[in-house]
C-alpha cells in the first residue's frame, strides 16, 4: 500500500525551524487527550508535535499517544484508589489491563506509575515481563489457557492466576504441583451484574463463558470452585475476582457486583473457615468518546466504591479484605488519536433528501473495528488546515470491501474537506490497535508516541512484505 506522506505547510516549516508557537494554543479538551492543542493558525499538535509533522515523519494512518495523558490517568486512578481506600482501612492495588493496549514501553510507563499489569494470555504476559514488570506484579487472566501460558506464569512467579472454571482449577494445581510450586490464585466469578454504556442489568443466570456463576447460593459453580481451591494444597486461594463489563458509565454495577462478592467471600469463610485476603473488581471504567460526554470521574468512584465496601462489609461482620482493580480502556484510551488522510469524498443522497458525504480515509476496519463490531461513536475534526466552510454532515469511512467500514459514524466537518486533508479521531487508544486485523491485507499502522515535544515509534509500521514473510507459498 502506497503510503501517504504530508509534507508540511511553508509556515509551519519555518516555524518548526524556528521552535516557536505563534500566538497562545488552545487545548481541545476531552474527548482529545490532555495534550492536544490547537494554534491561532489551526495547527493542531499532541504535545508539541505538530500533526503535520507526524504525518511527515510517521506517515498514515497512525495511532499516535500521549505519554504524558496516559501517565497521568495511570497515577490518578493509583492515587484515587489508593486514598479512598486509605481512608476505609483497606489496601488497594491498580492492575492496568493489558489487553486494552500493551507494548514495552506502555507496560513499563504504567509500571513506573506504580501499577500492576493484567494480562489474558500469553502474548500479554510475554511482553509485560520483557517489559521488566516483576513476576510478583503481573496477574494472568483467560478462560482457556494453554498449559504453556500456565507454566510460563508459574516459572515468572507471577503474582495472580486467575483461575475461569473448574478443570483448569485442576490443571493449575496439577501443573504447580510437578513443579514443586504453590500457584497463588484468584476465582473468577460471575455475580449477575452486566454493566456498560448508561445501565446496567441483573441477572440469576449467566448464559456466557467467563468466570463461575454465584448462582445457587451454597451449591453454585462459584463456591464449589472456590471450595476446591481451597483443598488443593498445591493453590493458595488469594481471593475472588468479579470483572462486570466495559465502558460503565453508571457506577452502581460495581457496588452491587461488591456486595455479591463480599457476601460471597463471608459465605465460604462460614464453610470453610478460610476468609480469603483479596477482591478484585475488575475493570470497565468508561470515558468520553464525544464532546460532550462525561468520563467517570477516579476520585468519585473510587469514594463511592470504598464507602458501598465498608458498608458492605460491616453488615456482613468480616474485616475489609485488600482490594484491586483492573481498568485499561480509561488510562489508554482517552491518551490516544488516530491520524488519517482524506481521499475520496463522495456526497451521497440518503433517504430524507439530506446530503450525506461520505469521507473515505485511508485506514478503516482494520484499525479500529469498534464501529462494526459495537457501533461504537467516535469523533473525529479536521486537524491539518482551518475553515471557514460551512459545516456538512459527514461519515467518516474506511478503504475496505464492507459497506460496514464506518469510522465515523455521524461527524459536521467543514462543507471543503477534500483529498489529502489530515483528519484525527479521538480516543482510539484502547482497542484500537489490539484489535487491529490485516483485513484485506492492510498493513497495521504504526504507534507513535509523543513526549514534551518528540515523537517516536512505539510499534513500527507493517509492511506489505511483513505480510508476504507469513507467507509460505
Ligand atoms: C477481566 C477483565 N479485566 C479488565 C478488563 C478491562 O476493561 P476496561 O478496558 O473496560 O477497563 C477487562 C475487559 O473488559 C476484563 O475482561
Ligand atoms: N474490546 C471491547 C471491550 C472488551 C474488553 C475485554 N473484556 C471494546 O473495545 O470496547
Amino acid at each position: 500500500m502506497a503510503q501517504r506522506r504530508h509534507p508540511p505547510g511553508a509556515r509551519q516549516r519555518a516555524r518548526a525551524a524556528r521552535g516557536v508557537r505563534a500566538g497562545a494554543d488552545v487545548t481541545l479538551g476531552e474527548p482529545w487527550s490532555r495534550g492536544v492543542s490547537r494554534s491561532a493558525e489551526g495547527d493542531v499538535r499532541v504535545a508539541g508535535v505538530s500533526v503535520h509533522e507526524l504525518a511527515a515523519q510517521h506517515g498514515t494512518p497512525a495511532y499516535v499517544l500521549d505519554e504524558a495523558d496516559l501517565r497521568s490517568r495511570a497515577s490518578g486512578y493509583r492515587r484515587a484508589f489508593e486514598a479512598a481506600f486509605a481512608e476505609i482501612g483497606a489496601g488497594v492495588d491498580v492492575y492496568y489491563a493489558g489487553k486494552a493496549f500493551l507494548s514495552l514501553a506502555v507496560a513499563r510507563w504504567v509500571h513506573d506509575e506504580g501499577l500492576r499489569v493484567d494480562t489474558a494470555t500469553g502474548g500479554e504476559l510475554a511482553i509485560a515481563l520483557r517489559a521488566g514488570v516483576p513476576g510478583p506484579h503481573i496477574g494472568l487472566h483467560g478462560n482457556n489457557k494453554s498449559d504453556d501460558e500456565i507454566v510460563t506464569a508459574l516459572e515468572a512467579g507471577v503474582g495472580r492466576i486467575i483461575v475461569d472454571s473448574l478443570v483448569e482449577i485442576e490443571r493449575v494445581a496439577d501443573l504447580a504441583g510437578a513443579r514443586g510450586l504453590v500457584a497463588p490464585v484468584m476465582v473468577r466469578v460471575t455475580t449477575g451484574v452486566h454493566a456498560g454504556g448508561h445501565e446496567y442489568i441483573s441477572t440469576a443466570h449467566e448464559d456466557q463463558k467467563f468466570g463461575l456463576s454465584v448462582a445457587g447460593g451454597a451449591d453454585s459453580p462459584a463456591m464449589a470452585a472456590l471450595r476446591r481451591a481451597v483443598e488443593r494444597p498445591e493453590l493458595h486461594l488469594l481471593g475472588i475476582h468479579s470483572h462486570i463489563g466495559s465502558q460503565i458509565l453508571d457506577p452502581s454495577g460495581f457496588e452491587v457486583a461488591a456486595r455479591v462478592v463480599l457476601t460471597l467471600r463471608a459465605e465460604l469463610a462460614e464453610r470453610t473457615g478460610v476468609l480469603v485476603d483479596e477482591v478484585d473488581l475488575g475493570g470497565g471504567y468508561g470515558i468520553a468518546y464525544l464532546p460532550g460526554e462525561v468520563a467517570l470521574d477516579p476520585d468519585r468512584i473510587a469514594k463511592d466504591v470504598a464507602a458501598s465496601v465498608q458498608a458492605s462489609s460491616a453488615d456482613l461482620g468480616t474485616p475489609l479484605p485488600r482490594f484491586s482493580i483492573e481498568p485499561g480502556r480509561a488510562i489508554v484510551g482517552p491518551a490516544g488519536l488516530t491520524l488519517y488522510t482524506v481521499g475520496t469524498v463522495k456526497p451521497v443522497r440518503i433517504d430524507d433528501g439530506r446530503v450525506r458525504t461520505y469521507v473515505s480515509v485511508d485506514g478503516g476496519m482494520s484499525d479500529n473495528i469498534r464501529p462494526a463490531l459495537y457501533g461504537a461513536q467516535y469523533h473525529a475534526e479536521l486537524v491539518g488546515r482551518v475553515s471557514q466552510v460551512e459545516p456538512v454532515l459527514a461519515r467518516v469511512v474506511g478503504k475496505h470491501c464492507e459497506s460496514g467500514d464506518i469510522v465515523v459514524h455521524e461527524v459536521q466537518l467543514p462543507g471543503d474537506v477534500r483529498a489529502g486533508d489530515l483528519l484525527a479521531v479521538a480516543a482510539t487508544g484502547a482497542y484500537g490497535r489490539s484489535m487491529a486485523s490485516n483485513y484485506n491485507q492492510v498493513p497495521r499502522p504504526p504507534v507513535v508516541a509523543v513526549t514534551d515535544g518528540r515523537a517516536r515509534v512505539l510499534l513500527r509500521r507493517e509492511t506489505v512484505d511483513d505480510l508476504l514473510a507469513l507467507d509460505q507459498g
